[in-house]
């Protein structure tokens, strides 16, 4: 390898542009401390004539990113074009192939070939770095893979996607619609090539997979993680949360229980005051539980072409260091199967917002069926008297279980006086 890092960088839009203006603005001071110059000396993208405010001269250039992945001026790729196969797989697999240790930032990629793709840059002693693929520029994967690999961790979770805290603050501060503040997250470079991957909880999906491998020293398993978007949070949910003393955040959570462990993702009422009920706009937070150190949080940008860059980069200083930690935080044959445990079992608390018929009887229905489901109620709010017409009703019930929870409400979804699709959001602890 010569004296300088030389790198081919596949993808040159948000994060990638990023890149190249990072190593450019910090180019001395991460050679500094590098002991080496990093330099992007080969890039692929799909428009080559596309005004990126960079100057591409003296970059070679390569229509095809597995052309790139291969050239033998080129020591590492960075793949940053996204999308979990096609061009992304086949450019990192032909990297590794070729020698090439590959950084990413591609979560969609590692969530779903992580395991394999690890073992192909294990096996011949390459780095497969993606700091920038979970929680975007906090170094949560270096923390997990460093700072923390004393403890045992049991539990991890946090705001892991950018676009939704963003639109969920932003509906909560503005009062504005949910598909204007999407767009805006767009045009800053926050959201996924396809944002319903987003909105969807998808892409907190893929975060989570990879947290949960590090932290647990498991396979991905993104298969096993339940997944609820943000897409039916309203504007009234966000309200009667803060009424309630709560605000809705989409999380991603992760924990060991016995021998299996629970991945979820779904929107959640945070009380007002824990750490994470404050944490706003595109920035991200994630806890840790460690048997040593307790609880630890780190919160910070979590998108946009700084923060994620800022990841990419870091992951070029380690290999340009020296430095190839397993990928998974230890060897990937080593890494062992948990169990998944389903939502069904969850026992907590629920907050429920009903459309209703404004009528005698109908409350008296309503919480019959829930008593028969043995769902208690420690919380009930009815606003306005409108006889005849549809007002809302919000339950906070006390600790049960998903599974009674979901049967109360299929009974109660199908009465004829209960007008809207049944609100279920799932309230946190502290
Ligand atoms: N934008 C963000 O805030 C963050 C993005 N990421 C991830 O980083 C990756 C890139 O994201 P962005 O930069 O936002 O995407 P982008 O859409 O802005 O840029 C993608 C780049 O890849 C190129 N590309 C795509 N397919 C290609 C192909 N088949 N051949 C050659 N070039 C191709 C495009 O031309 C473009 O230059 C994705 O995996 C994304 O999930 C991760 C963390 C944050
Ligand atoms: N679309 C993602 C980008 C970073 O991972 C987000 O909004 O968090
Ligand atoms: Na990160």
């Amino acid at each position: 390898m010569s004296q300088t890092i030389r790198v081919g960088l596949a993808g040159v839009g948000t994060v990638g542009a990023g890149v190249l203006k990072i190593l450019e603005t910090n180019g001395d001071l991460i050679a500094a401390r590098c002991g080496r110059r990093i330099a992007v000396t080969a890039v692929s993208a799909r428009d080559r004539t596309k005004d990126r405010g960079i100057d591409l001269s003296g970059v070679a250039w390569e229509d095809d990113p597995r052309a790139l992945a291969v050239r033998d001026d080129v020591d590492v790729v960075v793949e940053v074009m996204g999308g979990a196969n096609g061009a992304a797989l086949e450019t990192v697999e032909a990297a590794l192939g070729a020698g090439k240790d590959v950084v990413t930032a591609n979560k969609a990629l590692i969530a779903t070939h992580g395991t394999r793709l690890a073992t192909l840059a294990e096996d011949r002693g390459l780095a497969l770095a993606f700091e920038a693929a979970v929680a975007g520029g906090i170094p949560v994967i270096k923390a997990l893979k460093e700072g923390l690999a004393a403890n045992r961790i049991d539990r991890v979770y946090g705001i892991l996607n950018g676009t939704c805290n963003y639109i969920l603050s932003d509906m909560e501060t503005s009062g504005r619609a949910f598909e204007l503040v999407l767009r805006e997250a767009q045009a800053l470079g926050y959201a996924e090539a396809d944002p319903t991957f987003d909105v969807g909880g998808i892409d907190t999906a893929h975060k989570l997979a990879i947290l949960a491998a590090v932290a647990f020293g498991m396979p991905v398993n993104f298969d096993a993680v339940h997944v609820e978007g943000i897409e039916q949070v309203s504007a009234e949910d966000i309200a009667f949360a803060r009424e309630l003393g709560y605000r809705i955040k989409l999380l991603g959570m992760a924990r060991r229980r016995g021998d299996g462990v629970d991945q979820r993702v779904h929107p959640c009422m945070v009380p007002l005051g824990a750490p994470i009920a404050d944490v706003d706009g595109v920035e991200n937070a994630v806890v840790t539980e460690g048997d040593a150190v307790g609880r630890t949080i780190l919160v910070g940008r979590g998108a946009g072409e700084g923060p994620t860059a800022s990841a990419v980069v870091a992951d070029l200083v380690d290999i340009a260091r020296g430095l190839r930690l397993p990928v998974f935080g230890q060897p990937v044959g080593t890494l062992s199967d948990v169990a998944p445990i389903d939502i069904a079992e969850r026992v907590g608390v629920y907050y429920l917002r009903l459309t209703v018929v404004d009528k005698p009887g109908v409350m008296a229905a309503i919480t019959t069926t829930l008593a028969r489901h043995e769902v208690s109620i420690d919380q009930m709010i009815q606003r306005g008297r409108a006889p005849g017409a549809a007002v809302p009703v919000v339950i906070i019930t006390h600790e049960t279980r998903e599974a009674e929870m979901q049967a109360a409400l299929a009974e109660i979804s199908a009465f004829d006086t209960v007008r809207e699709a049944p609100h279920l959001i799932r309230v946190v602890g502290s």
